[in-house]
């Protein structure tokens, strides 16, 4: 429910929009120079604590496909880590490339992964929802998880086996009951942190990101699923495969990396 209002053809990735906001000095994504985070023995462990009865439907908008989760009530909520406050969960999402050799937007000492799923979080203790939050310093929180091609994914198969139904720009199907918490590493006590903001339009610096260091594999077959989604729409003549639906990568700007782990 946290962003199926838009009609979010601005966010095409080749969008002729500004490569870097007007003004912005906390952009994402960015490059994680491991040296040059630094240890916060403050940072707390993360605390995510989703109800898999909220997940709602998975729909293609577009740049990505997104699984929604009914954030009316605090039923998936994150607390901890760098977070002052509570957090809901309205959706997840992925960005891949067009082969394993690139596709996530972040990359951690210029290493890049041929995936990276992000787990989108809004602060319910300031604000009332997500279109709202999303526009405030420290609105957002998102959980960032390098995929590495390996074994299979047992649970992210269920959503493996719906994205035909996806294929094209704006088509929703209903998907209930998935636990997103199947998809975050075996040790999320390990992340890096800072601040940053939305990678795709209106790019809002609204977002405390918690890269996972921990990274989760999936196998070639089942990201091959995701190249096989389609940026347009069924009535377009000319169908694009959705691959490379990441943002180039923005410069730190005199930010400090933070680490939960020495
Ligand atoms: C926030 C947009 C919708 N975008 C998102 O919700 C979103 C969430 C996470 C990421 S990421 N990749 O950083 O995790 C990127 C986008 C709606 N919306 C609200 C106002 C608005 C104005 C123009 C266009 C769209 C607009
Ligand atoms: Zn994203």
């Amino acid at each position: 429910a946290c962003s199926s209002k838009y009609v979010l053809s601005a966010l095409h990735p080749m969008w002729q929009g500004p490569l870097v906001a007007p003004g912005g000095n906390r952009q994402s994504p960015i490059d994680i120079r491991v040296r040059k985070s630094v240890f916060d023995p403050h940072l707390k462990p993360l605390t995510p604590d989703y109800d898999p009865r909220t997940c709602s439907q998975i729909w293609n908008n577009g740049y990505s496909f997104l699984v929604e989760y009914d954030d009316t009530t605090d039923k998936s909520t994150l607390k901890g880590g760098p977070l002052e406050d509570n957090f809901r969960l309205c959706q997840f999402h992925f960005h891949w490339g067009e082969s394993n050799a690139w596709g996530s937007e972040h990359t951690v000492d210029r290493r890049l992964f041929p995936a990276e799923l992000h787990m989108v979080h809004w602060n319910s203790d300031k604000y009332s929802r997500f279109e709202e939050a999303v526009m405030e310093e420290n609105g957002l929180a998102v959980i960032g998880v390098f995929l590495k091609i390996g074994k299979r994914h047992e649970g992210l198969q269920k959503l493996v086996d719906v994205l035909p139904a996806v294929r094209h720009k704006d088509s929703v199907v209903e998907f209930t009951r998935f636990d997103p918490a199947c998809l975050l590493p075996s040790n999320i006590d390990d992340y890096w942190t800072y601040a940053g903001s939305l990678t795709t339009p209106p790019l809002t610096e609204a977002v405390t990101w918690i890269i996972m260091k921990q990274h989760i594999e999936v196998s070639h077959d089942q990201l091959a699923v995701f190249r096989s989604l389609l940026f347009t729409s069924a009535e377009e003549e000319v169908q694009k495969s959705m691959v490379n639906n990441f943002r180039v990568q923005q410069s730190l700007q005199g930010r400090t990396v933070r680490s939960s782990f020495t």
